[in-house]
């Protein structure tokens, strides 16, 4: 009794709190209607999105946080609160790589938040025309995996293109052997996934599926219908691809590196400004002379800003020629970067900036 009377007090105070939490929700609501009434009053009513207020915020947040909340879980909730605050207005619209249940939704979700309108799109290159185009605010295309490594046509995609990266995610990638009923993995005859998904289970699948084929698709979810429609097979994917397909998780974490972790690119029109964290990405191709490409990083090191990636894709202009894709941290419109850059463009036969935008949140 004495506990009932305690758990009905400490509800009573839950439904006060959460009523002053409503009450705040919907005040920080109209705060951010009346931000946008200014960007209209300034003439820039197409898009009242701010990446780098909106890393800003989060930010401050995460480093503010008593607990016991987790990081995690406080940046989540606040980014669907931002999100919706931004969908009063209008809400984004944002081209991902689909169909619908991939990674990179799953990615486009934890930058943007749900309160996007998503349009899944069957090819890297019909999302960079989208945003091109003006169809959509933004797109978000995959770029990197720790395990198997950069997505080429991602990166060869920028070389046509003017657009910029407006931001960066990551996303802890877990695979599961999906399956349309139970069964003993040694009845399976076939698993679906993207080439790169097969890359990161190679080892798994070779120790507890060697008799299975391979059979490579464009998607994971594409994987996942293919596996809901055919008894005796299975899929490679993710969770939201499992729900959305009603598929069963045979196996779950069948990936061979324990940290395998996806990096996606936020790409749009709009330069983002300066956050404090953030990362600066370039495209350039040396003279091919000896010890171009060392001339062309020597800056960096000199003025101590740290190189976080060097890629290297033939240029299609020659045999043997080469662009780089080089990531460092900082803006570029921090002074240091700014000085770095003007001298490592002296040292280049072209060297174009893709964006600097805030670095990806956990
Ligand atoms: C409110 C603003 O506009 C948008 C909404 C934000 C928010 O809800 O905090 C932050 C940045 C913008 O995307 C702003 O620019 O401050």
């Amino acid at each position: 009794m004495a506990n009932d009377s305690s758990l009905a007090e400490l509800r009573k105070r839950i439904d006060e709190l959460d009523d002053r939490v409503l009450e705040l929700l919907n005040q920080r609501a109209r705060c951010a209607q009346q931000v946008a009434e200014i960007k209209v009053a300034a003439g820039e009513a197409d898009c009242f999105y701010r990446p780098e207020r909106e890393a800003e915020v989060l930010q401050r947040l995460a480093a503010n946080n008593p607990g016991p909340l987790g990081r995690e879980a406080v940046i989540r909730f606040f980014r669907e609160v931002m999100s919706e605050c931004l969908a009063l207005e209008k809400p984004l619209s944002v081209a991902f790589l689909g169909p619908a249940g991939t990674f990179t939704q799953q990615a486009a979700y934890k930058h943007f938040g749900h309160a996007i309108q998503a349009t899944p799109l069957p090819a890297i290159d019909e999302i960079f025309r989208a945003v091109e185009g003006g169809a959509c605010h933004y797109g978000v295309v995959p770029v990197e995996n720790s395990t198997e490594g950069v997505i080429t046509h991602t990166l060869d995609s920028f070389v046509r293109s003017s657009l910029i990266i407006a931001g960066e995610v990551q996303l802890r990638i877990h695979h599961h052997l999906l399956c349309k009923a139970p069964a003993a993995l040694d009845t399976l005859t076939e698993v679906f996934s993207h080439p790169q998904s097969l890359a990161q289970c190679r080892e798994w699948l070779d120790r507890f599926l060697p008799a299975a084929r391979r059979t490579p698709l464009g998607s994971n979810a594409e994987a996942a219908r293919r596996a809901a429609e055919n008894a005796g097979t299975a899929a490679i994917a993710g969770e939201v691809a499992a729900a959305l397909y009603g598929l069963e998780i045979l196996e779950r974490n069948i990936e061979d590196e324990p940290d395998n972790t996806t990096r996606f690119l936020v790409i749009g029109g709009q330069p983002v400004g300066p956050t404090g964290r953030d990362k600066t990405s370039l495209l350039l191709s040396t003279r091919n002379d000896p010890g171009a490409l060392y001339r062309v990083i020597e800056p960096f090191a000199r003025l101590g800003i740290s190189m976080t990636k060097v890629e290297s894709r033939p240029s299609r202009r020659g045999m043997w020629d080469y662009f780089f894709f080089i990531d460092v941290e900082g803006h570029q419109a921090d002074l240091t970067v700014a000085q770095a850059l003007a001298e490592v463009r002296e040292q280049t036969s072209m060297m174009r900036i893709l964006g600097s935008y805030p670095r990806a949140l956990s």
